[in-house]
């Protein structure tokens, strides 16, 4: 039986249970839940703390897990990502007090630098060869410099506002952009119900980067309307009881989806209509 690592509770909690849900998997109805048994599929689920799920992956006592890019780098485990899933998204970045001098990663030479994250940043700061102390906090990193333990800190940032409100600002490249990944044991062999989860998976994260459209083209338009619309191999075209119509449907990236209906209304298009795509495979 295939056993997985779902994250518990934080951030990615919510949209891992549900991509795994849309993917044909159980998932449990009670928060306080640590394992729900999916009998159907043979795959056994385990809600654990994000930042212990690459440690249990490392270890080899879990075979595939759900957890941020950031977490899995920081944990130092053996693990490598099989797949991103495209939510959690956010960077990780060294901010300090706002003044009138920006910041440089080299100004945290002997400053003390506070984070959740102490791996990223000793491992960055080596990097640079800037020596400076990490102070070791589980969460709210950023009151910690008014708080008086730090001078600067690393922390995640998703929109900026927690940065904005305790007046940080953000400074250096970012140490790590990171999202959702699937990770497995580095150099665990290849197996097919791992396979299989992966592929369902893939299927939903593609399926919610795309929608379906299908319209109405005049038959003189089609070549005009469907180079708009190339779809993944070509678009599906249906003539219409009136032979002067035919309906075309293809897949087309969502974020696309808006200015592309606009320009095949524009060439002469009717019933123009988008629709979700719960999952597929390619
Ligand atoms: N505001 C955010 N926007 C986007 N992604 C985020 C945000 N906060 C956290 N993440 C991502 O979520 C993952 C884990 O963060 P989360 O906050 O859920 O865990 P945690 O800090 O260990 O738990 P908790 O906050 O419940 O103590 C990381 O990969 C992180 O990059
Ligand atoms: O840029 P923003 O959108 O404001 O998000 C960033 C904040 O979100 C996370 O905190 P979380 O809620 O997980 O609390 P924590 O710091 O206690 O982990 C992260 O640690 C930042 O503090
Ligand atoms: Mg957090």
């Amino acid at each position: 039986m295939l056993r997985v690592a779902v994250p518990n509770k934080g951030t990615l909690a919510g949209s891992a249970s549900d991509m795994l849900a849309e993917a044909g998997y159980r998932q449990r109805h009670e928060q306080r839940d640590l394992t729900v048994l999916d009998t159907t599929n043979d795959v056994e689920f385990f809600f654990l703390r994000p930042k212990d799920i690459a440690t249990y992956i490392g270890s080899g006592e879990l075979d595939l897990g759900i957890t941020g890019r950031d977490l899995a780098n920081d944990s130092g485990a053996p693990v490598a990502e099989c797949l991103a899933l495209g939510f959690g998204g956010s960077t990780f970045r060294y901010a300090a007090p706002a003044g009138p001098n920006p910041w440089h990663v080299t100004d945290l030479a002997g400053k003390r630098i506070a984070t959740s994250y102490p791996k990223l940043v000793a491992d960055d700061l080596a990097r640079y060869g800037v020596q400076a102390e990490v102070i070791r906090l589980d969460g709210a990193v950023e009151i910690s410099i008014q708080l008086g333990v730090a001078d600067a800190i690393a922390d995640v940032v998703g929109s900026g506002r927690t940065l904005r409100q305790h007046g940080l600002v953000a400074f250096g490249d970012a140490i790590c952009r990171s999202e959702a990944v699937v990770v497995e044991r580095h150099g665990s062999p290849e197996d097919t119900a791992k396979a299989q989860l992966i592929a369902r998976l893939q299927g939903v994260v593609f399926a919610q980067q795309y929608v379906m459209l299908d319209y109405n083209c005049p038959r003189e338009l089609l070549d005009e309307a469907s180079a708009m619309t190339p779809g993944l191999e070509s678009p599906t075209m249906s003539p219409l009881a009136d032979e002067r119509w035919v309906a075309v449907r293809a897949m087309v990236s969502r974020k696309q989806a808006p200015a592309i209906m606009d320009e095949l209304a524009a060439v002469g298009a009717k019933a123009i209509l988008s629709s979700d795509i719960r999952a597929c495979r390619l």
